[in-house]
């Protein structure tokens, strides 16, 4: 051994900041792209006639390739075989190709009453374009979470993967607040294009990124490998753990009453609390900005203190409270949403802040890849189901409604008024009372159910770490 030990890339502060900024600013767009359509609920039903069942089709369809394909464990796979770079720049290329399939279904003029195999022809696109780039984006996020690993493993690291989830919720942010007004200024089609060009930035980043990563590898080519292979066999291990399948199923029924919730809360806005369709996404906005400041510091509580399980039960039931305030018919004051939204980012910011560092507690670090892969596949399948789930209920309880939004947007087509100026005269229609609003009730009971049972699940958990001496309730950082 040499007197001078053989400084790295990553022995550099700055490198590594660097690189945790290029990465992080990909996940915010990619997250930025996920929420893009979501503040867009009511102007795309009255643009289009969308039903709810049409909405939640599309809303979850990030799903269907990542459950029913299992892309999601074969992107840990890829990541594994091919390495860091390959899967980078591949999972950036098919956020851009998702997100360019998903431009066309909004700014081609389908045919009205085209369906393929049974669906609205846009509906259709649509949902596959977001299905592809959803593919990439949770490629994108497993990649990112093993470049952090690379980078800061023994330094900084639950900073910088707590760096890199605040700027995540930033980009959901930016969707919430920024689409409306894009698409009010300019189109529906419009607001996608901006954020698929936002995502060749992405893919830039991530190019750049990958030189840097060229240049460790070379200072790093003999130093053992640290990077824990996918092994279809950890699975095994794995499933058999019952502390894994409680926080699994936490993370599926926790992350449904929370993502879907950006998803459906524009439509919940305008038609429970009289918000105006071109800035529904303002309030559900201030949920991911809240989370930017309060997930590190919960995560330092947790890092600190300790209490993880009881960190997520409390988050669970400031959950069951969020969503019984959003039920209850007769709350439908501007504050009290805002009110609501405040709590449900405290919520948003309890429960990932100690979920994510509380698998490492429960499964070996062997099989913690594989871990985290099963996890955001089992949290996949919940948001899949519940937006679809959602958007029928939805529908079935406010029957006509969506005939008669079709039926007007019908005539003012048949009147040849420019697509543009359609939402804007459905709306008054709306307002007049003539086509009626949507009641939000019924389809609310499902969060608050979810959110219950979720709360169950954090007792379990809490009863099994006891059992089984995890050590959820104790310090992350030994003294
Ligand atoms: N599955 C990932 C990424 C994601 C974001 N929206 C839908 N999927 C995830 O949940 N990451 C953890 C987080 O808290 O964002």
């Amino acid at each position: 051994m040499t007197d001078a030990i053989k400084k790295t890339l990553r022995d550099s502060a700055g490198a590594r900041w660097f690189v945790l900024i290029l990465v992080s600013v990909t996940m915010l767009i990619a997250y930025t792209f996920m929420e893009v359509l979501s503040p867009l609920q009511t102007l795309i039903q009255s643009t289009y006639g969308w039903s709810g069942t049409d909405w939640g089709l599309v809303t979850g369809a990030q799903g269907y390739l990542n459950v029913f394909a299992f892309m999601l464990i074969f992107s840990g796979i890829v990541l594994d075989k091919m390495g860091i770079k390959f899967t980078a720049i591949g999972s950036g290329l098919v956020m851009i190709f998702g997100a360019i399939v998903k431009y066309y279904a909004f700014a081609h003029n389908f045919e009205i009453g085209s369906t393929i195999i049974g669906i609205d022809s846009r509906v259709f696109v649509s949902a596959t374009g977001f299905a592809i780039f959803c593919v990439g984006a949770e490629g994108a996020g497993i990649t990112v979470s093993r470049i952090i690993v690379k980078w800061f493993k023994g330094r900084e690291m639950a900073l910088a993967m707590g760096t890199e989830m605040a700027l995540a919720r930033l980009g959901s942010f930016l969707a919430l607040f920024g689409s409306p007004r894009i698409a009010d200024a300019f189109s529906i089609p419009t607001a996608v294009l901006v954020g698929t060009i936002a995502l060749c930035i992405g893919l830039i980043l991530f190019i750049v990124y990958c030189l840097m990563d060229v240049r460790l590898d070379k200072q790093i080519e003999d130093e053992a490998e640290e990077e824990e292979p996918f092994k279809i066999s950890d699975l095994g291990v794995i499933i058999k753990s019952k502390g894994f399948w409680y926080i699994a199923i936490l993370c599926l029924l926790f992350y449904s009453a929370v993502f879907p919730f950006y998803k459906f809360s524009s439509g919940l806005m305008v038609n429970k609390f009289g918000i105006d369709p071109s800035t529904a996404g303002d309030i559900p906005s201030i949920l991911p900005f809240g989370t930017i400041l309060l997930t590190p510091l919960f995560g330092f509580i947790y890092d600190k203190y300790g209490k993880g399980a009881s960190i997520m039960i409390l988050g669970a039931v400031l959950l069951v409270i969020v969503h019984t305030i959003f039920y209850i018919p007769a709350l439908t004051a501007t504050w009290v949403a805002i009110f609501a939204v405040v709590l449900l980012g405290i919520a948003f910011s309890l429960v990932p802040s100690a979920m994510w560092p509380s698998v490492p507690k429960i499964i070996p670090d062997k099989q913690l890849g594989s871990a985290y892969a099963l996890i955001f596949y089992v949290q996949n399948i919940g948001l899949m189901l519940v937006p679809i789930l959602l958007g029928v209920v939805l529908d079935k309880t406010n029957p006509g409604v969506n005939e008669k939004t079709e039926s007007a947007i019908l005539n003012f087509r048949a009147e040849g008024i420019p697509a543009n100026e359609i939402s804007a005269k459905v709306q008054a229609l709306r307002e007049a009372g003539d086509i009626p609003m949507f009641d939000y009730s019924s389809t609310w009971l499902i969060f608050v159910g979810l959110t219950i049972l979720a709360t169950v699940f954090g007792f379990l958990l809490k009863a099994e770490d006891r059992k089984k001496g995890y050590g959820l309730e104790l310090p992350n950082i030994e003294k």
